[in-house]
């Protein structure tokens, strides 16, 4: 059945819309009467949780809230009241149903300011009431959520400044404003930091911050709560006043019920319902209580008794359907709240014969001043889909300032790189020295006593061979114990008392002469007894490995001393192959010089991650991301923002983290440093973007934590930071090719050791995959900020 409109003179000045009024289709009228509330909510559902377990909060709502008008949202804890605000601010999404906010659906781009800038197209002419924005989230709305939502520590200025200026607000003003404030809230002085203040004193921070820029929708979650009651009333007396000249609105929800009846409309909400929607003196006498508090039980029962309402128009527990005996009297309505009774603050009230045939009648659209034209938004960040200079700087220097507070965390974090390099050169790569050996020389003429001189001469004098050898090996590395007898310098290995067992026979010397002198014409019995027999413990590989280089390289220098003191060529005491000076390394490379381009990636990119990872988390928790949000600062200047300030952070790290390997530790840069330099900053903005998205997507803390250390070990194992991926099984190499450490890693090493340059493919591959990570991380955080803030 439609709807017939007999009368409509608002007339272009109305809501400031320069254009004829459509012709009277219902839809039209209903669409441009949505428009003219503050608030409007028509059909709302909404749940939590997924779609088999949904936990349902607002089911078939309905509201609606004229401008010039304080609207108390009444309703017992868990209701859906957070959550219908928090729709209405743009923070969620309902899941069904439509919210008009100030002329414009919440979460659409454009000012959604009515006035000359916003043309009013019919419908039939092709234009889409749907699609106007209304600038909330932004500069028209002031929020205030439940939670303190205020950065401890701040000041109450430097908080003031930050809000003021994502309104776009100068500073002037800001000050001029926090004047008021201060005094009006009774706060204390504009010094003090937020966290050494009171509970209910934070609280009246919050909605300072809300009142701040003074908008035309005040949403306020609880403003009262751990208020002393004369400020309580003075804060009433405040928002009845900003209403009085119908320029500003304000919706606000409290558990103090009998303080809402200063309130125009009061909507009382139970179980994701309106159970009513009335001014309350209408409330009072229609069910003749005393006070607001026996309204909502009796409503509440009678909705008990009510069998579920499914029809949309009979969804919300109204008065007619409470069987109101005067039912058949003309009451007023908002138009289509499927909310019946007498609303007298209400602007747009329509008049309405609850026995017409389903016809719209309105009577009456008396010009009002909530209706009066708002002044054009000319500066505010919402107006363009871009940022403003004012967001990013509060943006920014919250974030320097937070850091700076927090100056023994700043220090840490500054230590902490230095640290690590500090520890790594110290603790890796070096050669392990004090290394055990036990040796049994039944060469040596005091052979069976545990410690015995072991003479020899430095000529060409064929004696005592083991002597002179053992003389050759490194003193500083190997610590000599000899033992009488095999078995026993076996158990001391055994028994893990030495790292190895080295025996000499009686007649070694002799032995080795004739191996040397007899060559292929040795027998099995010269050979076994020129032998040196070694008996190792492998266990430990690095150990095992180092004392088998020396043991070998020691007879080398043996057999080279021994030829040059009988004036032979010591040459011939070479392996026939020669190592010529490597192309890129030393011919004895040390661990370190394979690792430490790894360590120094692993080092900048995690502490990245380790700075990031919480950043959003923290906010969020906070509630200071919402507010954000719903101030108008968008996902990618939050995001913006911390990446300016983390990357100021991460360059001082990378500059530390490189000179300590490089001047203090002496790792070489073969390459340009330049280059180097560049390669290991944008490893760290890699890690701090893997950071946002950690910080994206986990809810708490302490998951992201986990989610970080969790992706350290993997990733460090994977990129060829500790060993190289060619020692890898073929499938895991090419997952490691594509984790963000490896390419880069290898670039970095090719720079320092090889001293290659950007133009060779190893190098290069390193900055394009790191770039290519940078930028698959951002938009991946986003994303995510987007459909959480959605
Ligand atoms: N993010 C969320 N995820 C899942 N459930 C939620 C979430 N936020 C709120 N809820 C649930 O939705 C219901 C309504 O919560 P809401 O915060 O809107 O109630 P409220 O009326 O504001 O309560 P109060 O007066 O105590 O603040 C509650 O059952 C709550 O547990």
């Amino acid at each position: 059945m439609g709807e017939r409109i007999e009368h409509i003179n608002t007339g272009p000045d109305l809501v400031g819309v320069n254009v004829d009024r459509p012709p009277l289709l219902s839809q039209q009228s209903t669409v441009w009467t949505r428009r003219q509330q503050a608030v409007c909510v028509r059909h709302a559902y909404k749940h939590y949780g997924g779609k088999k377990k949904p936990n349902r909060v607002l089911t078939d709502l309905n509201m609606t809230v004229a401008k010039g008008t304080i609207y108390g949202l009444l309703g017992a804890s868990g209701c859906g009241k957070t959550t219908l605000l928090s729709c209405i601010v743009g923070r969620r999404r309902l899941n069904e149903g439509e919210i008009w906010v100030l002329g414009g659906k919440p979460g659409t781009k454009g000012s959604g300011v009515p006035g000359k800038r916003v043309g009013y197209m019919p419908q039939e002419l092709g234009g889409k009431p749907g699609t106007k924005g209304s600038g909330v989230p932004g500069k028209r709305v002031g929020y205030m959520p439940q939670e303190i939502a205020l950065y401890g520590e701040f000041s109450i200025k430097e908080t003031m400044m930050y809000f003021g200026w994502i309104f776009g607000m100068a500073t002037s003003e800001i000050n001029e404003r926090l004047k008021f404030l201060l005094n009006f809230l009774d706060l204390p002085g504009e010094n003090r930091l937020v966290k050494n203040l009171s509970g209910g004193q934070q609280r009246r921070v919050s909605f300072a911050v809300a009142l701040m820029h003074d908008p035309e929708l005040l949403i306020l979650d609880e403003p009262t709560v751990g208020v002393d009651p004369l400020l309580r009333q003075s804060i009433w007396n405040h928002l009845v006043q900003i209403t009085k000249d119908g320029n500003k609105t304000v919706i606000i929800t409290t558990h103090y019920i009998e303080e809402a009846r200063q309130a125009h409309t009061i909507g009382l909400m139970r179980s994701g319902r309106l159970l009513a929607e009335e001014s309350p003196q209408v409330l009072l006498s229609m069910y003749g209580c005393q006070s607001l508090e026996e309204v909502f039980l009796k409503l509440s029962r009678k909705q008990g008794q009510l069998k579920k309402p499914v029809d949309n128009t009979e969804n919300n527990i109204s008065t007619a359907h409470l069987n109101w005996d005067r039912k058949n009297d003309s009451i007023y309505v908002t138009e289509e709240s499927g909310v019946v009774g007498l609303n007298f603050h209400q602007s747009k009230e329509v008049l309405i014969n609850d026995g017409s045939n389903g016809h719209l009648d309105i009577r009456a659209l008396p010009p009002s001043p909530s209706t009066k034209a708002t002044p054009p938004c000319e500066d505010c960040g919402d107006c363009s889909n871009f940022t403003s200079w004012g967001k990013i700087r509060a943006l920014l220097q919250k974030n320097f300032l937070r850091m700076w507070r927090n100056v023994g965390v700043m220090l840490f974090i500054f230590a902490l790189p230095v640290m690590q390099v500090i520890l790594f050169c110290l603790a890796i790569g070096r050669d392990p020295v004090g290394l055990k050996l036990a040796i049994v020389n039944h060469e040596a003429t005091y052979y069976n006593m545990t410690y015995q001189p072991c003479p020899f001469e430095y000529n060409c004098t064929m004696a005592n061979f083991s002597c002179r050898y053992l003389n050759h090996l490194k003193n500083d590395t190997i610590i000599k114990q000899y033992y009488a007898d095999p078995k026993d310098a076996l158990d001391a290995v055994k028994s893990g008392d030495a790292w190895g067992a080295l025996y000499f026979t009686e007649n070694f010397t002799d032995a080795l002469v004739a191996r040397i002198a007899l060559g292929r014409g040795s027998d099995d019995e010269t050979l076994d007894q020129s032998e040196i027999r070694v008996w190792l413990d492998m266990s430990n590989q690095q150990i095992g490995i180092i004392l088998q280089r020396d043991i070998q390289l020691s007879y080398q220098d043996f057999a080279k001393s021994m030829l040059e003191s009988c004036s032979q060529n010591p040459a011939i005491a070479d392996v026939p192959i020669n190592f010529k000076k490597p192309i890129y390394g030393s011919s004895q490379p040390s661990f370190t010089d394979f690792v430490a381009p790894g360590v120094i990636l692993t080092i900048v990119f995690f502490l990245a991650v380790a700075l990031t990872s919480s950043a959003l988390i923290v906010e969020r928790t906070e509630g200071l991301l919402d507010r954000s949000w719903v101030a108008g600062v968008t996902p990618g200047e939050i995001l913006f923002s911390h990446v300016v300030t983390q990357f100021v952070v991460m360059c001082g790290q990378t500059a530390l983290v490189l000179i300590f390997m490089m001047l203090v530790f002496g790792v070489q840069c073969k390459g340009d440093i330049g280059w180097v330099i560049l390669i290991t900053i944008l490893q760290g903005l890699c890690g701090m973007c893997f950071g946002f998205v950690i910080s994206a997507v986990c809810e708490l803390e302490r998951n992201a934590i986990q989610l970080a250390l969790g992706s350290f070990y993997p990733t460090l194992l994977l990129s060829g930071v500790i060993w190289p991926i060619e020692g890898m099984p073929t499938v895991l190499r090419y997952v490691a090719l594509f984790l963000p450490l490896t390419m880069a890693t290898t670039s970095l090493r090719s720079m320092l050791t090889r001293g290659w340059s950007i133009i060779e493919p190893d190098v290069y591959y390193g900055f394009v995959s790191t770039i290519v990570w940078i930028v698959l991380f951002l938009t991946i955080s986003i994303i995510v900020l987007k459909v959480k803030r959605g």
